[in-house]
């Protein structure tokens, strides 16, 4: 059995990934190549969720800084071994709605400890084969988020994410696409870059090099 493909979307919150990850399943799928969608989140809304009703402010405030993020990086491998094992029995095109990283970069970002033990944790997830990253100025994305409506984010802690996917050792590996462009711009490069890596008719890697 081939090696399902796995596409992966970073970028801060607001830079698209939701929306273009799942557009591009969609079209894949439109195209005759099946691919799912799957959302690789650390729970965050529902953390917070929880804090509010029990009079905190977040998550983080709620456990404390050492079980918050430890819970977060738990749900969010939960979520990746999901998916890996979702692609890898269908055989289905895996677009992936963040990836291991974004758990190292949101711990970065906050200041916590323990990424190397959250990298060694997450050390036996396969490499996607296409690692797109959205990259929008943080003015952008906060004005997305406060318009999507779920939570806020402060500029500085959007600048502050930013700054740690791109200090990722990995970065110079990722594909930088304009999450600020037209959506329809993104999703067309988005394509070009998926093309290559998927064949119509099904999920097989249409093997490089
Ligand atoms: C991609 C895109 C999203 N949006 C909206 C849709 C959402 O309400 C919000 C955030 O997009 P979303 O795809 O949810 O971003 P992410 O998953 O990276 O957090 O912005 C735009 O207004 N323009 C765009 O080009």
């Amino acid at each position: 059995m081939a090696r399902p493909v796995i596409i992966a979307l970073l970028g801060v919150d607001g830079s698209g990934k939701s929306t273009q990850a799942r557009a591009l399943a969609r079209r894949l799928s439109e195209r005759g190549v099946p691919a799912t969608y799957f959302e690789n989140a650390g729970g965050r809304p529902l953390w917070n969720r929880l804090a509010h009703r029990l009079g905190r402010r977040d998550g983080g405030h709620l456990f404390g800084r050492r079980l918050y993020p430890a819970l977060e990086a738990a749900v969010r491998w939960l979520a990746v071994a999901r998916a890996v094992a979702g692609v890898r029995l269908t055989g289905r095109v895996g677009v992936m709605d963040r990836w291991t990283w974004c758990q190292y970069v949101i711990m970065r970002a906050r200041g916590d400890r323990g990424v190397r033990l959250v990298r060694a944790a997450y050390a036996l997830f396969p490499r996607p084969d296409l690692v797109c990253f959205l990259a929008v100025s943080p003015a952008l994305a906060q004005r997305r988020v406060h318009e999507r409506g779920i939570d806020t984010e402060e500029l500085g802690h959007l600048a502050a994410l930013d700054a740690a996917y791109r200090a990722l050792p990995e970065f110079a590996d990722f594909r930088v696409l304009d999450g600020g462009a037209d959506p329809t711009a993104v999703a067309a490069a988005l394509d070009r870059l998926v093309r290559p890596l998927v064949t119509s008719g099904s999920g097989d890697r249409a093997r490089r090099g």
